[in-house]
């Protein structure tokens, strides 16, 4: 058994969240969670997003997704029951498909509604199996996102570099708060993490420093910079440290991954 399992009583469940679109949420959770296998960890990728992108990530065609977490999140299927494997040894996965989008308003008649997810995930002892567990958010602040935040013990915000990207924050950070009051006391920011960083454009950099200046060490120092490999891998069913393990986006997350690590130590001793 490796160290950081005989200190760490149970693995974490971290929820990767932006209500803003195409920030790079399912990116992270593909190549954070390959890096993290990479590293031995075992690792779950839970895809909540009705796109089913994560799922397209791993190479788990449409046709293979029977059962998928709208049925876990509706409480009609054990989360076993919809783990698959994923092409990355040592790293599951629970598929999604489009019938998600409906599972708001279902949702919305349901007891219960916020704790959905956090029921389904503790009744399969994930904690104990996995070291983590990757929650990929649809982009909104729907009851999918708020059953995600109310089951997670962190938030990781993917930020793009980008003009607009501090107004979404405020929101966001809004949300977490209120979760935090009235669902679930111990949800704990993460980190943030800043994507598609393009060196060559100044805003890119503004943007690094205005939000490293508004949150501190909260922003991870590893920046993911926009990369073409990062946005071909998909197209081939596999996440980019396996599509090309040497471009800078996967090595980006191999950084990253190593500084969740490090920060995750460093919370459990
Ligand atoms: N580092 C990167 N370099 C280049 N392209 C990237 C990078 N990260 C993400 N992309 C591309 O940007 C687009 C949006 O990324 P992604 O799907 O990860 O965002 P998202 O926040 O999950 O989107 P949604 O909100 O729709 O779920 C995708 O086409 C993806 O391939």
């Amino acid at each position: 058994m490796g160290r950081d399992q005989q200190t760490r009583k149970s693995g974490q469940i971290i929820a990767i969240a932006n209500q803003k679109g195409g920030v790079g949420k399912t990116t992270t959770a593909i190549n954070l969670a390959t890096a993290m296998a990479a590293a031995k960890k075992k690792v779950l990728v839970f895809d909540l997003d009705p796109q089913g992108n994560a799922s397209t990530g791993f190479g788990v065609d449409r046709a293979a997704r029977e059962i998928t977490s709208y049925d876990v999140i509706l409480g009609a299927a054990h989360v076993d029951d919809a783990l698959m494997d994923s092409s990355v040894p040592g790293l599951g996965l629970v598929p999604s498909t489009v019938d998600l989008s409906g599972a708001d308003v279902e949702l919305a008649d349901l007891p219960q509604r916020n704790f959905r997810l956090r029921e389904s995930l503790s009744t399969a002892k994930l904690r104990e199996r996995y070291d983590f567990v990757l929650i990929d958010c649809p982009p909104s602040l729907s009851l999918l996102t708020i059953n995600a935040l109310v089951a997670a013990d962190s938030v990781m915000v993917p930020l793009q570099c980008e003009f607009f990207a501090l107004e979404g924050l405020s929101l966001l950070l809004k949300t977490i708060e209120q979760v935090r009051a009235s669902l679930n006391p111990r949800l704990a920011i993460n980190g943030v993490v800043l994507t598609m960083f393009d060196r060559r454009n100044n805003l890119s950099e503004q943007v690094a420093d205005d939000v490293r200046a508004y949150l501190g060490d909260k922003v991870y120092n590893t920046m993911i910079p926009r990369n073409v490999r990062v946005s071909e891998a998909p197209s081939h069913g596999k996440p980019a440290l396996l599509y090309d393990h040497r471009c800078s986006g996967s090595q980006a997350y191999i950084k990253l991954a190593r500084e969740v690590l490090g920060r995750d130590r460093a919370r459990a001793a």
